[in-house]
């Protein structure tokens, strides 16, 4: 039977920057991964979305441009730029896992599951460690209604050979606004359905009205305070029926949130206390197992689930694995939807400034005729500021093909509370979205 130190669980962003970071401490270190090495990031999530969505900004660049000095429209080619994200994303578990082997970490290609709170089995073999790391992120959840079996997932959109003509998505998250997206940039007949009005819940709505109508505008129909009830097959198409519609589609995606990765690992025989949300840890991370820890999606938590979360997890872990004196302090988390115009936000939750809204005020600024956002025909771009009663900003959100980069900014600017004194004391390029900052403090 191997023994090791750690034994990691699940090769995604948070496994893999813990397996790397204990190894470099002198740990002996073991990783199994069920199926792609890299994880949903890298093969079926952030980087090959990314990717697609390259041809979205060149194609709507071109779009912005049109009369003021660009002629002639910019066109998608779905297979070449499929082939453009493949010529990335193919390389990406085989590279993984020679990264892994190259710095001595073990590697078990399988399905993990507990036999004791200190043993794993992976494909009947048993595998001892003194501590355990569960990384098993998180898969999409799928919607319980007639004719589920008819919904592809985000995974399926992200190696589509061919576009669909008309495609639905169902649910107003971050994976439909993104995907809907490069959908429609692509050609397709694009609708949203959503259950209640209020796409993007978590986002400042003011300014997510903005992005549902810029979407509006590129053709995208949205269909909201629609419950799906059933999905149909016919010859050559499905039909979407909710209580007031009955729509014929080519695909349909479902994008209702995803489901921790919990309940194949056979907890109960470790012990570990698991929730709906995921697995649930204390402020150690540490599970109801002390030896046994649980990082990034798979965690029932309230900090979002993204991959600069999991891998600040896995840094966290990899310092305080033997000493549990320093409980885990989140720092400002941004985050973004990307899109032809993108949504930013960071600060205090918009639960918090609806709950409490006598001790906050806010101003939204049209950046639309600023220099920087004039320059490139962003006719969209807005910021609202939210201040609490010292007029000290506490929460941004930003509309704007330009909201990636600005958002990082004020990252730096909220938190290290710089003042508009601090900023006047360093000099950012111009013309730029840094140069812009001190005026919005
Ligand atoms: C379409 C999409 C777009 C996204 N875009 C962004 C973005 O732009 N920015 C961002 O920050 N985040 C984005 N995310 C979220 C991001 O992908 C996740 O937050 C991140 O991958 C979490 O990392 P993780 O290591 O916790 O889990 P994962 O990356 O999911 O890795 C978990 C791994 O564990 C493996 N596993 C599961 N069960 C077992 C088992 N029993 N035994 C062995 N292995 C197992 C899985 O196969 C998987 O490889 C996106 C997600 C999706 C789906
Ligand atoms: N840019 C990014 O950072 C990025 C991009 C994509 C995904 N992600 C990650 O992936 C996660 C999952 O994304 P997602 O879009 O699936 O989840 P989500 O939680 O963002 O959105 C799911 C949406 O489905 C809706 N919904 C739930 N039940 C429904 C029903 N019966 N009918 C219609 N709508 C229903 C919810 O109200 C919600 O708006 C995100 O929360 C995020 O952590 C991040």
């Amino acid at each position: 039977m191997k023994k090791v130190d750690v034994l990691i669980i699940g090769a995604g962003p948070a496994g893999t920057a813990a397996a790397y970071g204990l190894k470099a401490k002198g740990k002996t270190v073991a990783i199994v991964e069920a199926d792609l090495w890299g994880g949903t990031c890298p093969n079926r999530g952030c980087d090959p979305k990314k990717l697609l969505m390259r041809g979205v900004e060149v194609k709507t660049e071109a779009k912005r441009m049109q009369g003021n000095g660009v002629q002639g429209q910019v066109a998608i080619d779905w297979p070449a730029l499929m082939a453009f994200k493949r010529s990335y994303t193919d390389r990406v578990p085989e590279s993984t896992k020679q990264g892994l082997l190259a710095e001595g970490i073990t590697t078990y290609y399988g399905q993990a599951a507990f036999r004791d709170a200190h043993t794993v089995v992976v494909d009947a073999e048993e595998i001892q460690a003194e501590k355990i790391i569960i990384a098993t992120g998180q898969r999409p959840a799928v919607l319980p209604i007639v004719g589920k079996e008819h919904l592809q997932s985000s995974t399926d959109f992200l190696s589509f050979e061919k576009m669909p003509a008309t495609i639905a998505f169902i649910g107003a998250g971050y994976i439909t606004f993104e995907l809907a997206m490069i959908a429609q940039a692509a050609g397709a007949e694009v609708h949203v359905i959503h259950h209640n009005d209020q796409p993007l819940k978590g986002f400042d709505a003011e300014l997510t009205a903005e992005m549902v109508r810029s979407m509006q505008d590129q053709g995208v129909s949205f269909h909201f305070n629609q419950n799906t009830q059933r999905i149909t097959k016919e010859q050559n198409h499905y039909t979407i029926q909710t209580q007031a519609l009955s729509l014929p589609v080519e695909a349909v995606i479902g994008a209702t949130g995803r489901r921790p990765n919990s309940d194949q690992l056979q907890l109960e025989k470790a012990g570990v206390e698991t929730s709906k949300q995921g697995i649930v840890v204390n402020e150690f991370l540490q599970t109801s197992q002390r030896h046994i820890y649980a990082i990034g999606d798979v965690l029932a938590k309230k900090q979002p689930k993204l991959t600069p979360v999991a891998s600040f997890e896995a840094a966290y872990l990899v310092d305080h694995i033997d000493d549990q004196k320093t409980p885990i302090r989140y720092p400002l988390i941004p985050t973004l939807v990307f899109g032809e115009e993108k949504l930013a936000r960071i600060g205090i939750s918009e639960q918090e400034i609806a709950d409490h809204a006598s001790e906050y005020h806010s101003e939204v600024i049209d950046l639309s005729s600023w220099y920087t956002y004039r320059r490139i025909n962003d006719q969209n771009a807005k910021i609202k500021l939210v201040y609490d009663t010292s007029d000290t900003i506490v929460a941004v959100t930003i509309v704007s093909a330009l909201a990636d980069e600005l958002i990082n900014h004020f990252v730096f600017v909220l938190e290290n509370q710089l003042s508009k004194e601090a900023l006047a004391q360093m000099i950012f390029a111009y013309p730029t979205p840094a140069s812009d900052l001190s005026y919005f403090l």
